[in-house]
């Protein structure tokens, strides 16, 4: 068995001059300091003055706040990180709270949507249709040899903004910069890759500017081989790499799970680690209500990955705390999706993932009715439906149910089933809320309270750097169990207080430690990890998260 290794820092620099400059693993602009100048032949090429990083974080944050807008403000972020990726890093480090919203949801989804008229430069692999039985090859033009990460996409279902084609690329890049942010991956050991099999979405072919294959998707026999021909080289090419498959649309997202779980190191976010962080949240409002997860009934407006992910890890929780039998849990979730509550008695074909959740009841074709029928106590968004929890809704609700528990996840905020401010307002605040993107604070008997937010952010670094760590061969459901049941544990009870289900987005790193420590030690336990268990697996993942900070350089 292997030992495990370490990620040591490689300041012995081979670049000079305005090559030196123009890598941005390797940049620090004008913190470059007067021996590093003179060794790589750097002086005239930067101003004279010689900044520390601190200065530098206080440079750029005055000028991200000038910008008129978060699309301008994403924009202004993603050159740094093409200049500077340890100055991008601290940045968000910094201000963390203030910027996760422009480089991931809302502003990632504004930004795919506008991606080919703010494109810069590259950045990731673009795969495409036309250039298959090629990609073992063009992986090769990838110039890093040990990618641990790769975040892979075709596009098809981002956010909740549907099928973005090429530009959907955004979002492998914006979950990428949180493996780095939230749990240390390095930077140059991450992908975003983009499988590029046309589009659907006409308007896209028709723009001049559009980046990708104009061209109608892919189907069935050709996809499957795009997709396959890309998870063969990548594993060869890289067969340490974790694969996390993004935003797909659901007609392949289970069906590429299902065919690669078992064969290679892959997981998909929008099903896996949705379930863990909304399972998550729900331990958290029920620690408030003092109530048990096999008591509720739950609705979901939307009956697609994130809703089988979710419903799929409220059953195991079920099971796993109360004892509940996996019929006995099936049946107290009730799933609507776009032409009425799935039921067994439907007309239409269901798709296989919606019929375990398919209840024997009679068909009723809107949320109220279901409300009425069921009386839910948990109500949770994944439709992309904006504003489909309205007052009569979440009133409705409130008859049966004084404190319910609503969840409108859907992404980017446009898309949000409802408002933070609306909910604490149709309730008097007697909601438990959680969305996906964030709101800003509510004022509420004179405090101001943040809005939780529930989202895979809280999930997927943390379990990615857990499964690369110990060079697990396989991700489990287990293992999404086991980041659920740590995020949860670590809602302090003044957290709860404040009925905020979610700990602080400032405690992501040490959310994220937790989680990939709790991960690694269930790949140990089970037999699934590559290395032999370091005698102190605290220190050992924590030694490998990178720290943004500038190191001195020596020349080769
Ligand atoms: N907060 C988080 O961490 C996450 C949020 N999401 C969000 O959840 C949403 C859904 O994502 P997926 O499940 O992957 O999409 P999906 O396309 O697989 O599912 C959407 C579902 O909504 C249903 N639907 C559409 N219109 C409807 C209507 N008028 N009434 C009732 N149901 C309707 C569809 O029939 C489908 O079942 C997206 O907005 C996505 O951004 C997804 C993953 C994670
Ligand atoms: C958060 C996320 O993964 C989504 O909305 O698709
Ligand atoms: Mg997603």
């Amino acid at each position: 068995m292997r030992q495990p290794d370490s990620i040591t820092a490689a300041p012995r620099i081979t670049k000079r001059g305005r090559e030196l400059l123009r890598d941005p693993l390797l940049n620090k602009d004008t913190a470059f300091s007067d021996a590093e100048r003179t060794i790589f032949g750097l002086h005239g090429l930067l101003p004279p003055w010689i900044a520390d990083l601190d200065t530098q974080i206080a440079q750029i944050i005055v000028n991200v706040r000038r910008q008129a807008t978060d699309l301008d403000r994403y924009v202004y972020l993603e050159s740094l990180h093409d200049r500077n990726e340890t100055l991008y890093y601290r940045v968000l480090l910094t201000h963390l709270e203030e910027l996760t919203p422009i480089i991931y949801t809302p502003t990632v989804g504004h930004a795919c949507t506008q991606f080919s008229e703010i494109f810069q430069r590259p950045r990731g692999l673009y795969l495409s249709a036309d250039q298959r039985g090629q990609f073992a090859t063009i992986l090769n033009n990838w110039p890093e040899n040990d990618v641990e990460v790769i975040v892979v996409s075709d596009g098809s279902r981002i956010l909740g903004l549907g099928d973005l084609g090429a530009n959907g690329m955004g979002i492998p890049i914006g979950k990428l910069a949180l493996y780095v942010l939230a749990a240390g991956l390095h930077p140059q050991r991450t992908l975003p890759v983009l499988i590029d099999v046309g589009t659907n979405n006409v308007a896209l072919r028709a723009d001049p500017l559009y980046l990708g294959l104009r061209q109608p998707r892919s189907v069935s026999a050709d996809y499957a081989a795009t997709v396959d021909e890309f998870m063969q080289a990548a594993h060869a090419r890289w067969p340490r790499a974790l694969i996390q498959f993004e935003d797909f649309s659901n007609d392949q997202a289970f069906t590429l799970l299902d065919r690669y779980r078992d064969q290679l190191l892959c997981f998909n976010d929008d099903i896996q680690g949705t379930g863990a962080v909304t399972l998550a949240g729900i331990l958290s409002a029920l620690r408030i209500l003092d109530q048990r997860l096999s008591e509720q009934r739950i609705v979901f407006l939307g009956a697609g990955a994130a809703a089988r992910g979710i419903a799929d890890s409220i059953v195991a929780g079920m099971m796993a705390e109360d004892g509940l039998t996996l019929d006995a849990a099936r049946r107290r979730i009730w799933t609507i999706d776009s032409q009425g509550l799935v039921t067994v008695n439907r007309t239409d074909e269901l798709s296989e993932h919606k019929r375990p959740f398919a209840q024997d009841a009679p068909p009723l074709d809107d949320l109220i009715a279901v409300i009425h029928a069921v009386q839910p106590t948990i109500l949770i968004g994944v439709s992309g439906q904006a504003g489909s929890f309205n007052e009569t809704v979440i009133r409705a609700m409130q008859q049966y149910c004084p404190r319910p528990i609503l969840f409108p996840l859907s992404n980017p905020t446009s898309k949000a089933e409802c408002t933070a401010a609306q909910v604490d307002s149709w309730t008097n605040g007697a909601a438990l809320f959680a969305s996906g993107s964030p709101f800003p604070p509510i004022l509420r008997t004179g405090q101001l309270v943040t809005p939780s937010q529930c989202n895979n952010l809280y999930i997927f670094p943390g379990v990615g750097q857990g499964v690369v760590s110990c060079q697990s061969c396989c991700v489990t459901d287990g293992m999404f169990y086991i980041a659920a049941r740590t995020l949860a544990g670590m809602v302090s009870d003044a957290q709860l207080a404040q009925g905020r289900l979610y700990p602080d987005l400032t405690q992501i790193r040490d959310i994220s430690l937790q989680i990939a420590i709790a991960v690694a030690e269930l790949a140990f336990a089970e037999n699934l990890a590559g290395i032999a268990r370091p005698d102190d697996l605290t220190a050992f993942i924590k030694a490998r998260f990178f720290e943004p900070s500038y190191q001195a350089y020596d020349a080769v």
